[in-house]
């Protein structure tokens, strides 16, 4: 598995932003958006492209590259990874969406499902999974799990910001998989949250609290 730490200046700057302990919920939402789409642009580097001849505003008939129809699907984990969803829509329009619902219990930090609805033919499918936040790993295991146990082979994931102790779960789960992240951060603290990390990405996403 490789985790690509992106260093691009836009998402740091905007990772940056998003640190500040008083940010507005427009503020963060909004970057949440920016930053999902600017990942996107990196996960996505491998999609297959083929030549296609088209009739040219010349009248001549060019050849040109296009996507070749890999199937995608994104998966947004409830609550927080909606706030990462139109950003990723906005470059991959015709991608299906599949949804799945798990919260973390605050005392056990064990992953809770209560929801899921995928879209068709998951074993044809690129999922890429979205979610702001990977700290112990355990909601990310279990989403992959999901996918995996519905026929899905090629998974990659996208994270605002992940933490050594979620990276390692995933790795030694999924040894495979591909994680995009705008930041490493340092550790987890006594209540599993990412330090230096965001916060509480859903409640920022969403107003709540
Ligand atoms: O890696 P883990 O230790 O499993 O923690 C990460 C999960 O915790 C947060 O969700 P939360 O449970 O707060 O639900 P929410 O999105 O509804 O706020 C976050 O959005 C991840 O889904
Ligand atoms: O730091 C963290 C950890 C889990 N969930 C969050 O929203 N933030
Ligand atoms: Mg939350």
């Amino acid at each position: 598995m490789s985790v690509h730490a992106i260093q691009h200046p836009l998402v740091q700057h905007k990772l940056g932003l998003m640190r500040e302990a008083g940010i507005s919920t427009k503020s963060f939402r909004e970057l949440a958006g920016e930053l999902a789409k600017l990942l996107t642009y990196e996960a996505t580097q491998d999609l297959e492209v083929e030549t296609q001849e088209i009739d040219g505003w010349s009248g001549d008939k060019i050849p040109v590259q296009l996507l070749k129809g890999k199937k995608v699907t994104i998966v947004p984990i409830l609550r927080a990874g909606l706030g990462m969803l139109d950003g990723v829509t906005d470059l991959i329009p015709s991608a299906r969406i599949s949804v799945v619902g798990l919260y973390r219990d605050e005392e056990t930090l064990e992953p809770v499902p209560y929801f899921a609805k995928f879209a068709g033919e998951l074993d044809e499918r690129l999922a890429i999974v979205i979610d702001p936040m990977l700290a112990t790993g355990g909601t990310m295991v279990a989403t992959l799990d999901m996918l995996r146990d519905r026929g899905c082979k090629h998974m990659k994931v996208i994270v605002l910001v992940a933490a050594p102790e979620g990276i390692k779960r995933v790795q030694d789960a999924y040894p495979d998989i591909e994680i995009y992240t705008a930041g490493v951060d340092d550790h987890l603290d006594e209540n599993g949250y990412i330090v230096p990390g965001l916060g509480d990405a859903g409640d920022k996403i969403f107003g709540t609290r």
